[in-house]
């Protein structure tokens, strides 16, 4: 696997020449290019000369350990992500690295593929960004979105949208407001033989019956009042590319009907005009709104359902892939921190925390503002928990006082145990694990699932 058409790149880190030579045969086999240094000092030497997508390094070392090591990288490196490797003694040392930042950690012993598939989602997530950075890079250089995922249904609609994409069908992509509707649109464009010509996104609700029209099919000079010159609508600027049609729901009925014939032939009059104007254009349209309801209530009409979704994409919200939350943390994070040029060192556990179980009713747009607002009231490079902004009741809940999923109720009451044990035994992880009843594997999993600090 190759990022912006190089290698990726690993750094391991380990005073033992024999793992360090296993390590490297390993991941040399696995695709990726290697480079080794025998100490931490040697390391921080080789990551100021080149670049890395990614440092493995022993925990337990002579001179500079490994935490020290990735306390240096994320005063130096900021971002780049950091594995760590340690014996089975000192499991609770590899808990202190992942509260430092550290991106995972490998126990020797264990089977290796478990490490190569850490790494492995490592590249897929970095070539995902990337996949997508070269034509919607956003002013700063950095993507403009992340697609990369660990939820089986999310991963079945991105195989959806993919496929789809190769085709010319029209596309409607549903799911409640902030999910990314308008993203995915972008992203089937760009895998599609349409992506070197125009993507023209529509927004529907925006304009008055009459505007939309004219906005739409375009309109000569002297069409009706105000029309003081001739204009190209969106059809004729989408010609040869990719034509969004966002909210589609809020369109009027009348103007349903001048949409359904204009995408059933393919051609269009500019409001005003006779002149029937051939359109090659790949149609996405989008909605939060429930459309079988809204044909039942005669607001919108049939022909045109059926002529839209052609495919239809379901995105599911926020809340229900969750276990993609710490992928999306750190992507709006780093682009939070590049556009505010403010670099964050430390967050506060509980932050973390409150980022990992939150529902989201606003979904996406909703995680991204209020990332956004903790990095740019961050003080020091500490992100505090009182920068929260106070949550309002998510709008679902109505009437119903403040009511969970079974699924999250248990989550919160077993990191709220779980963390009481761990204080309880001070923080001993074989002994927590012990009276909790479980293997200190599955102990250590559920503490990096719950963010426990
Ligand atoms: N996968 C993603 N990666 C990065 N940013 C995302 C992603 N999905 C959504 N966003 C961000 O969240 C916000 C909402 O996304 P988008 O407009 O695509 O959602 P939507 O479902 O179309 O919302 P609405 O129904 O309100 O129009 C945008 O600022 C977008 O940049």
């Amino acid at each position: 696997m190759k990022i912006n058409n190089r290698p990726f790149r690993v750094l391991v880190v380990d005073d033992e020449p024999d793992y360090r030579e296993v390590l490297e045969l390993m991941l040399k086999e696995a695709g990726c290019q290697i480079e080794t240094a025998a100490s931490a000092f040697e390391a921080l030497d080789k990551l100021r000369k080149r670049s890395f997508d990614l440092v493995l390094t022993d925990l337990m070392m002579a001179g500079m350990d490994g935490i020290e090591l990735l306390e240096k990288i994320r005063h130096e490196h900021g971002a780049l992500k950091v594995i760590i490797i340690t014996g089975y003694g000192t499991i609770e040392n590899a808990v202190a690295a992942m509260k430092k930042g550290a991106y995972s950690y490998f126990i020797k012993g264990n089977d290796p593929d478990e490490l190569i598939k850490v790494i492995n989602n490592i590249k897929g997530g970095d070539m995902e960004v990337q996949e997508h950075s070269d034509k919607t890079a956003a002013p700063n250089d950095f993507p403009s979105f992340v697609l990369s995922t660990n939820n089986d249904q999310f991963r079945k609609v991105m195989d959806i949208a993919k496929r789809a994409a190769q085709s010319n069908v029209n596309i409607l992509i549903l799911g409640e407001s902030g999910v990314g509707k308008e993203i995915f649109a972008q992203y089937i464009h760009q895998c599609s033989s349409r992506s070197a010509e125009s993507f023209v996104p529509v927004h529907c609700q925006a304009f008055a019956e009459g505007l939309l029209e004219s906005e739409l099919f375009g309109h000569e000079k002297g069409a009706f009042t105000g029309a003081i010159e001739r204009r190209k609508g969106r059809f004729e600027a989408a010609i040869g590319g990719t034509l969004f049609l966002d909210e589609v729901g809020d369109i009027p009925l009348s103007t349903q009907v001048k949409l359904l014939r204009a995408i059933e032939n393919r051609r269009i009059e500019r409001l005003g005009s006779n002149e029937s104007i051939p359109v090659d254009f790949r149609l996405i349209s989008a909605t939060h709104k429930d459309l079988t309801q809204e044909i039942i209530d005669g607001n919108f009409r049939e022909d045109f359902f059926y002529r839209l979704s052609t495919i239809t994409i379901d995105i599911p919200p926020l809340r229900s892939r969750k276990e993609d939350l710490p992928i999306l943390i750190d992507f709006f994070m780093k682009k939070s921190q590049k556009e505010h040029n403010i670099i964050v060192t430390n967050i506060e556990p509980a932050v973390r925390r409150f980022l990992l179980y939150y529902d989201y009713p606003g979904n996406i747009r909703e995680l991204k503002n209020i990332i956004e607002r903790l990095v740019v009231l961050s003080r020091d490079g500490v992100i505090y928990y009182g920068d929260l902004p106070e949550i309002k009741s998510d709008p679902r809940d109505e009437g119903q006082g403040n009511i969970i999923h079974l699924r999250e109720m248990r989550r919160k009451v077993e990191a709220n145990y779980i963390e009481k044990v761990l204080g309880t035994c001070n923080h001993n992880i074989s002994e927590a694990a012990r009276v909790l009843g479980i293997s200190r594997r599955q102990l250590f999993n559920k503490i990096t699932d719950y963010g426990i600090k």
